[in-house]
């Protein structure tokens, strides 16, 4: 398996070396040349079996050659052998056919540890291999940096930079990334907004000076390592609901596009999903994008569902490469600008690919509040806020087939919005019962890429 870059001009790789380097240096991102397929056999032969054999079975084929299949087992078993649940990602029923998706029983509580602890796994694996040391540079709206903090605290040959902006995240979303006391750990609260950490991360690894200097290595969903391990739900949900021998939908709470994208894989590996319905907040760029056929840059609004308050949202290129019929330069175009003009126009043919596969839809606060309450007094299950913009859209796009909506995080994350909504405050897990009580620590940081560069190279340890 081959992995190429999405704007054409960077060297094809092999997957470890995919994983290793994050951002292509042309400064696309990384897709798979061919998406493996698997039959309907292999695909029914799913159904039942424990999360981590699913993982080994829908993972394999991307890392082939580089993984053997006893060290795939184990690295996929430590991974998850610290989630709260035995199913890893139970299924709950909302409706006579809508069903939610838990992903918030990992370490830090949302969707981001599935691959975030993974990823963990399989590189250290790959640094033990070459005895490298490397620099994680992250940019977070809020889960990605505590998922990244757990996965890499305390390991001698990583350090880890966290950018999140800052006074835009929950406080327990920043407690999670300024309490954890390992000196490889910094927690960066940058004076902007996320697509502004992320545009700086990514003039990171533009820089390739810098980037080699360092040994700079990604844990976003610029790493496409992150996005397919993200797959593996898709096919546990849909099997459990009937699938390869029924159709289901899913929505997906969205922000940067990395969770449905796993998701239009899913379907590409054949796996029977119908709709793809994109959920936004008001920072909807995406359900506009679809809607209208031309992406155009607002500003970002803070809201109750912080993690998904972006307006540039990285993963789209992946899927617009697919749109363009793989043209690396058109991509490239677009990209530039959206970087330069602030939108561009999506071509029709592409437009259209993309309304083949996606719907779309957007929740208010207020609906998002509201959907918080009406889900608790009719089910009792007590949803975050950026599941509630996911079950609210879900509602919209209820049709024959079985709808999945992704619960994204665990409602103590958001314990304001949640009692705004409900008047109940969710507690956190006994085990971070102390959270508010551990002292914090941070740097405070212009948006600025010279300030970033030369509080990495400060900081990290040669
Ligand atoms: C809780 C939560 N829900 C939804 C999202 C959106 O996911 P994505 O950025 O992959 O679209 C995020 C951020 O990634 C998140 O942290
Ligand atoms: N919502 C994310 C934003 C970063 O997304 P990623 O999937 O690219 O890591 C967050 O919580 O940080």
């Amino acid at each position: 398996m081959r992995y190429i870059s999405t704007r054409g001009q960077a060297p094809s790789l092999g997957f470890t070396e995919t994983m290793m380097t994050g951002l292509a240096r042309d400064g696309g991102l990384y897709v798979p040349d061919a998406i493996p397929t698997m039959t309907a056999d292999e695909i029914a032969a799913l159904a039942g079996l424990p999360y981590e054999e699913v993982a080994v079975r829908v993972l394999t084929p991307f890392v082939a050659g580089d993984f053997s299949d006893a060290d795939l087992r184990r690295l996929v078993a430590a991974a998850y052998a610290g989630f709260d649940h035995p199913a890893r990602a139970p299924l709950k029923q909302l409706g006579p056919n809508h069903f939610l998706l838990e992903l918030f029983h990992g370490p830090t509580l949302a969707f981001k540890d599935f691959a975030m602890q993974l990823i963990g796994q399989l590189m250290q694996a790959a640094l033990a291999a070459s005895g490298e040391r490397i620099t994680i540079v992250g940019a977070t709206s809020g889960d990605t940096g505590s998922a990244a903090i757990e996965a890499f605290r305390g390991l001698p040959n990583v350090d880890v930079f966290i950018l999140f902006p800052h006074g835009r995240v929950s406080e327990v979303q920043r407690r999670q990334m300024t309490t954890p006391a390992e000196d490889n750990v910094h927690a960066v609260a940058v004076d902007g907004d996320f697509d502004e950490c992320q545009a700086r991360l990514k003039d990171m690894f533009n820089d390739h000076v810098f980037r080699d200097e360092v040994g700079l290595a990604g844990v976003n969903s610029i790493n496409l390592a992150r996005v397919l391990a993200q797959v593996v739900y898709y096919f546990t949900a849909a099997t459990a609901l009937g699938a390869p021998h029924r159709t289901v939908d899913c929505t997906v709470p969205t922000g940067n596009f990395g969770d449905i994208f796993a998701g239009y894989v899913a379907k590409a590996m054949g796996l029977p999903v119908g709709r793809l319905v994109v959920a936004t907040n008001q920072n909807d760029i995406l359900h506009r994008t679809l809607a209208t056929g031309e992406q155009r840059k607002g500003r970002v609004e803070p809201s109750i569902s912080p993690s998904m308050d972006i307006q540039v949202s990285s993963n789209f290129e992946r899927v617009l490469f697919d749109a363009y019929g793989r043209d690396g330069a058109t991509i490239a175009a677009q990209m530039k600008a959206l970087s330069d003009e602030g939108g561009f126009a999506v071509g029709q043919g592409a437009w259209e690919f993309l309304k083949e596969h996606f719907d779309s839809g957007r929740a208010s606060e207020d609906e998002t509040r509201a959907t918080i309450a009406r889900t608790l007094a009719a089910t009792g299950e007590l949803l975050c806020p950026h599941s509630a913009v996911g079950v609210h859209v879900a509602e919209a796009h209820l049709g024959d087939a079985p709808m999945v909506t992704l619960a994204t995080a665990h409602p103590a994350k958001f314990p304001d919005a949640v009692e705004q909504a409900t008047g109940i405050r969710p507690p956190l897990p006994t085990r971070m019962a102390d959270l508010y009580d551990r002292p914090e620590r941070m740097t405070r940081s212009a948006n600025d890429l010279a300030a970033l560069q030369t509080l990495v190279r400060e900081k990290r340890r040669a």
